[in-house]
């Protein structure tokens, strides 16, 4: 099977992007992994798939799968991509674009030529739907990690984020402590790993362990995920910016039960034909 992809990245979270609209996919696991593989295939964090909807108010179902092959709920740096995609590959002229996805419907907004707003919808912060294996909702949960005790926020933005507070986000412990986090029994479908340094109430520094992709340069929901956090500590304002190691997103959250907007660039950075 030959399958025309698009390799984009925001900010350096890579994606292969796929037109399952007007062609005919039917990938496993294992096409995922061969896709993202940086030797064998194209090489991505991501795979994103542009689908028909499943229901009339929506314009296309945004899919997304991990490096590792398993399917996520949400994608923002990717649902930046997937706008750009859609006007690129002209399956839509339209500027407001709605998708939905496993986690949720979202709303994309074509800026500029580069800049794309996402609206990620509203932070879920009940166990149950992150999911993590708690009986209640609290500000900070204590997770044992190496039989040490970290203290995390965790919260859905349509997938499941963990939180936590270092003071220098370049020598924090991420290589060991990510893996461990993300595979933390407490967090039953596993947990992106968020490494968020405060530097003053409008900007955060942040690294992210993604959950079926390893620490990648860049993370929209784990970007909103920290937001949220350090917002309902009383740490930011409603305004931040947040530095990747990739470059900086903007994200804006007025509060609880408002949705979080996430604003960035998106890149084009080849194209071509895979034969799986
Ligand atoms: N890179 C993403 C998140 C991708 C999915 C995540 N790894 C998961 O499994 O939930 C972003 O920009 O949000």
């Amino acid at each position: 099977m030959a399958i025309r992809f698009t390799k984009m990245h925001g900010i350096g979270n890579d994606f292969v992007v796929l037109d399952g609209v007007t062609q005919q996919l039917q990938l496993k696991p294992r096409d995922i992994r061969r896709l993202a593989d940086r030797r064998r295939g194209v090489g991505c964090d991501q795979v994103l798939i542009a689908e028909p909807p499943g229901r009339p108010d929506v314009d296309f179902r945004y899919r997304i799968f991990n490096a590792d092959g398993s399917e996520a709920g949400q994608c923002g740096n990717g649902a930046r991509c997937f706008a750009r995609f859609l006007r690129h590959r002209k399956l839509t002229a339209k500027r407001l674009i709605t998708v939905e996805t496993q986690g949720g419907l979202m709303t994309l907004r074509v800026l500029d030529k580069h800049e794309v707003e996402v609206d990620m919808g509203a932070p879920r912060l009940e166990p149950a739907d992150i999911p993590l294996d708690r009986p209640a909702r609290a500000d900070s949960y204590d997770l044992t990690v190496d039989g040490e005790t970290l203290r995390v926020g965790a919260l859905s933005m349509g997938n499941p984020h963990a939180v936590l507070r270092v003071d220098d986000v370049a020598h924090c412990d991420l290589e060991r402590l990510g893996p461990e986090i993300e595979g933390h029994p407490a967090f039953p479908e596993r947990v992106n790993a968020g490494f968020a340094e405060i530097v003053d109430r409008g900007t955060l520094r942040l690294r992210v362990y993604e959950r079926g992709a390893g620490e990648t340069l860049a993370c929209g929901s784990g970007a909103c995920a920290a937001v949220v956090w350090g917002r309902r500590q009383g740490w930011l304002d409603e305004q931040v910016t947040v530095h990747l190691p990739g470059g900086k997103l903007s994200v804006s959250w007025a509060g609880d039960g408002e949705p979080v907007l996430l604003r960035g660039p998106t890149a084009i950075a080849f194209e071509g034909t895979i034969r799986l």
